[in-house]
């Protein structure tokens, strides 16, 4: 039996496992039957908590369709939230082991429970062997690219993971006739999270997200850092920003070459599950 707790940050679902004290399963096939909607607990993906030799904990993320992510900004901030409500620390700044480096943790508590995470994002990476992007140049920021006959202009860069970033006058639009097509773009060897983002005003942006993995979200932390950094580069706003995505508000940053992010993280309920029920 393998206990759980759902989670959200601003939508953004993912199913938490205590993997110190107990074995959790990390196969694909798991993965995907837990995070069904129909016939799972449903969510974008799950979220493992492990010991870490260096840091506090160490984090492993999933998405969707069972791959594996380097970072999840809105799950580090409820990964952070489970392991104070779960005694696991009595700490509130942590250090969490990513395989996207090591990320900083503030926790903000109000009588005793965490309600608002901040974290140290690190610095945004745009070089595109780094993304990775297969691009003919360093880097690629505001590139008109074609596809599928239109132009698009690109801004692409990595937050431990990658990212592309494209500025659009609004955000009601079909996002499945673009974001399956760029996730599979061969420019993108390790496929891409994209953003499509409306600038509102200098401290004011909107986003929608299409995810590597778990297709439209209510809400990406990582893509909300891109989509300002990207902004910010271009000199469409401030350092200091409010990211309007479809499940909430992020507060992001722009601080000594790092991107600071900060929101809420909420419980939505906690269960026990037979590992077995989920490969039949
Ligand atoms: N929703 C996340 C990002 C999850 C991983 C992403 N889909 C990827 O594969 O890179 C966030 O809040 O950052």
């Amino acid at each position: 039996m393998l206990k759980f707790t759902k989670m959200q940050g601003i939508g953004n679902d993912y199913i938490y496992f205590d993997g110190i004290h107990q074995n959790v399963p990390m196969n694909k096939t798991f993965i995907q039957r837990i995070s069904d909607r129909h016939y799972g607990i449903g969510s974008d993906g799950m979220i493992v908590i492990l010991p870490s030799s260096h840091c506090d904990f160490k984090m492993r993320m999933f998405n969707l369709d069972g791959s594996e992510a380097k970072m999840c900004g809105n799950g580090i901030r409820c990964f952070s939230k489970f392991v104070y409500d779960h005694h696991l620390t009595d700490k509130t700044y942590l250090e969490i082991e990513t395989l996207g480096g090591i990320k900083k943790v503030w926790l903000t508590l109000d009588n005793q429970e965490v309600t608002m995470v901040k974290v140290d994002m690190g610095k945004p990476i745009l070089e595109t062997k780094d993304i990775p992007c297969l691009f003919d140049k360093k880097t690629m920021i505001n590139e008109a690219i074609e596809i599928n006959g239109n132009i698009y202009h690109l801004t692409s860069l990595s937050m431990g993971n990658p990212h592309t970033v494209m500025f659009v006058d609004n955000l009601d639009f079909d996002i499945k006739k673009i974001g399956p097509f760029l996730e599979k773009h061969d420019m993108f060897p390790e496929s891409v999270n994209t953003e499509f983002v409306q600038v509102v005003d200098r401290q004011h942006l909107k986003m929608r997200v299409w995810e590597r993995g778990s297709g439209e979200t209510k809400a990406c932390g990582t893509g909300a850092c891109a989509c300002m950094y990207a902004s910010y580069l271009l000199g469409l706003c401030d350092r200091d920003v409010f990211v309007d995505l479809l499940g909430g508000r992020l507060h992001i940053t722009y601080e000594d070459g790092h991107i600071f992010m900060e929101g809420e993280a909420k419980r939505i309920f906690e269960g026990i599950i037979n590992e077995e029920d989920f490969y039949v």
